[in-house]
């Protein structure tokens, strides 16, 4: 058979093409990344050849020395990255480079709204790959033979990038990798050898393995002096430093070096927020790099995406995503962990409950949650709020998981509160401890579907009046948390949409015994209330918490919050009945004037009215609307009839 005839040509996935188109127009002000991503991929190839090469040495063959190579071709125009690492079967071609397989695809792809420079920006987030070869060449190349099988089952892709693909079998002398690009007329500079030479040095000097070039061989030639100097033969040389950055001391390693190995292990184009590095040595040896992302992947809410560290074992890469190192709610950082003290062969089953393991884990954690304290406490705040703003969420997690670390975890998280006029989460726990009254031991939050809404709950009106600062929750896992979270530095927190609210300590003497009187006067219509409303209500007591409205609904303080019950029953889960208290404001004019209702029928009307407008304003919704119209209609009528 001919070349020709086993040719076949495949079309791209339809996000292929749109990824491409996207690429090309969006990345071309920063072509020059194509270089760091195709660097990025052969140094992996390396990486996973190393790694099996662990159980079969064979794999090697005569070429144990693992190195990617950077040829340039001016007469043909190419540009080739050769590397000798794992390599591709054709069916790895075909869904590496014919798809995207990559968690947050779909995500991605829901995000993109069309308007160019929005989209460039998250194109940055999600992360080209290979694909970003296209921003400079017109067709790409690609042949390739995987470790172990012989030269004659290698395969050639080859593309212009628009629409399809050819795959031709070829036969390849050595294993692993050429990636050729034909360069675009226009993009001639990248055949200048000191122009990509400084490329690598730029973004790829971390690479661990050789970066190498080939240097022309200079003849015999005559020195200042007449000296013969010797010729020289052209050789292959190492543009890189190539050594593992998370070995090298931190003294030597620049932001900008960082900053490139962040982009190399995350496939995020975006720097990171911080990051931290340590060698520890004594009972465990282990150096870790983990660093904190700026923005949150488009598949953190994903529970199946994958998430961890890369994970080394004394300069061995054995996996990618190694989650057992880090607990859920920190499942956003970034990092490399290279520990002396696991086995070569570790696997994931092994890692799973190893002492190591274990150690290994308090220790990262512990490095991740000084470095967000670190952040947390800086001056200037921008940083740590961009990382509440993408990570809080997740953070959030924290005091239901790890409990060890409660007390640090809670330092961390920011609610918006009373104190500050805006939805911004910007208030920790200690300034709030920091202004609270004296007399009070409390630290007072309340949960609501928005922030719009909790901030006009008339659950606050009694917090405002005595300038007591309550704290106004309104993320979906909040309820949780609060479920967790249930002291902070000694002081309890406590929900004041729920019964058992005493704010008493903080009112003074008279006060406190005008309430009781209030109490005493208003508990014959208290009773009332509670006999027209029956089996609706636990209970009807006067309220010391409003001041403008009538009346509140509030909860049993060990019944279920209304908060958990909306979100168990958002995730279609049955939820026992749960009876509201009652309160009722015995200074409102309303009240007042109900309380004065002789006839029991229209007495038993207005109750029920006050009763669901308290359960609208705290629910958002009734069980039966239509009936709190009629109901309310008729009193209108009534009420007009009268006037
Ligand atoms: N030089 C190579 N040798 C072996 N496999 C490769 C090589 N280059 C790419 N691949 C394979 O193709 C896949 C897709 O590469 P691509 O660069 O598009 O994505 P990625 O590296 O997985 O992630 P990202 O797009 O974020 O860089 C890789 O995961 C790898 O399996």
């Amino acid at each position: 058979m001919t070349e020709t005839v086993q040719k076949q040509t495949h079309g791209f996935q339809a996000e292929v093409k749109q990824l491409l188109q996207l690429m090309i127009h969006s990345l071309y002000s920063n072509k020059e990344i194509f270089l760091r991503e195709l660097v990025s991929n052969a140094s992996d190839a390396a990486d996973k050849l190393r790694f099996l090469a662990l159980s079969d040495s064979s794999l090697y063959g005569n070429d144990g020395e693992l190195r990617v190579r950077i040829s340039l071709d001016e007469q043909a125009k190419t540009l080739t990255i050769s590397d000798n690492g794992i390599g591709m079967t054709q069916e790895e071609v075909i869904t590496n480079l014919g798809t995207i397989a990559k968690s947050g695809t779909k995500e991605f792809f829901s995000q993109l709204s069309g308007d160019q420079s929005k989209d460039s920006k998250l194109i940055g987030q999600f992360g080209v790959g290979f694909y970003s070869a296209f921003i400079v060449a017109d067709k790409v190349t690609v042949r390739t033979r995987k470790a172990g099988t012989p030269a004659d089952a290698a395969i050639e892709w080859e593309s212009s990038g628009e629409g399809e693909y050819s795959l031709s079998p070829i036969s390849k002398d050595s294993r692993g990798t050429d990636i050729i690009l034909h360069l675009r007329e226009d993009e001639t500079e990248f055949l200048s050898q000191w122009k990509v030479e400084s490329i690598v040095t730029k973004y790829s000097d971390h690479i661990s393995i050789p970066v190498e070039m080939w240097q022309e061989g200079t003849p015999e030639r005559d020195g200042e002096d007449g000296e013969k100097i010797a010729a020289t033969e052209g050789h292959w040389k190492a543009v890189n430093k190539a050594t593992a950055l998370w070995m090298r001391d931190k003294s030597e390693i620049n932001d900008d070096e960082y900053n490139e190995f962040y982009k190399h292990i995350s496939h995020d184009w975006t720097e990171p927020l911080s990051w931290s590095h340590n060698k520890v040595e004594g009972g465990t040896n282990y150096t870790s790099l983990l660093y904190v992302p700026k923005k949150a992947p488009f598949d953190l809410w994903n529970r199946e995406a994958r998430h961890g560290l890369k994970l080394y074992v004394q300069r061995v890469f054995i996996m990618d995503d190694a989650e057992q190192f880090m607990p859920s709610y920190l499942r956003f950082i970034k990092g490399v962990l290279d520990s002396s003290d696991l086995p070569l062969n570790v696997s994931r089953e092994i890692l799973q409950d190893t002492k190591v393991t274990q150690s290994l884990r308090k220790g990262c954690t512990s490095r991740v949650l000084k470095m967000l304290e670190k952040m947390a406490k800086a001056e200037d705040q921008t940083d740590y709020q961009t990382f509440w703003a993408e990570f809080g969420q997740v953070l959030k997690e924290g005091p239901g998981e790890d409990f060890a670390n409660k007390e640090t975890v809670a330092k961390l998280l920011r609610f918006a509160s009373t104190h500050e006029d805006t939805a911004e989460q910007k208030v920790s726990l200690e300034s709030y401890v920091s202004r609270m009254k004296e007399g009070q031991d409390e630290i007072f939050f309340l949960v609501a579907d928005s922030y719009e809404a909790a901030k006009h709950s008339p659950h606050l009106e009694v917090f405002r009046k005595k300038g007591i600062e309550v704290l106004l929750l309104s993320d979906r896992i909040d309820e949780w948390l609060m479920q967790h979270l249930t002291e902070f530095d000694g002081k309890k927190l406590r929900s004041v949409a729920k019964g058992g609210l005493d704010l008493s300590k903080l009112d003074d003497e008279e006060t406190k015994k005008a309430q009781e009187e209030a109490e005493k006067q208003f508990a014959s219509v208290a009773e009332r209330f509670k006999a027209a409303l029956g089996e609706q209500v636990k209970d009807v007591k006067v309220s010391h918490r409003l001041t403008d409205s009538p009346a509140c609904v509030v909860t049993d303080e060990f019944d279920m919050s209304t908060q958990m019950i909306k979100l168990m029953e958002s995730v279609g889960q049955k939820v026992p009945e749960v009876k509201p208290i009652f309160e009722l404001n015995p200074e409102h004019q309303l009240v007042k004037h109900i309380a004065d209702v002789q006839d029991e029928t229209q007495f038993k009307q207005w109750a029920e009215v006050l009763l669901d407008q308290a359960l609208l304003a705290e629910r958002g919704s009734l069980k039966q609307p239509a009936t709190f119209v009629s109901r309310l209609n008729s009193l209108l009528l009534s009420l007009s009839a009268k006037a």
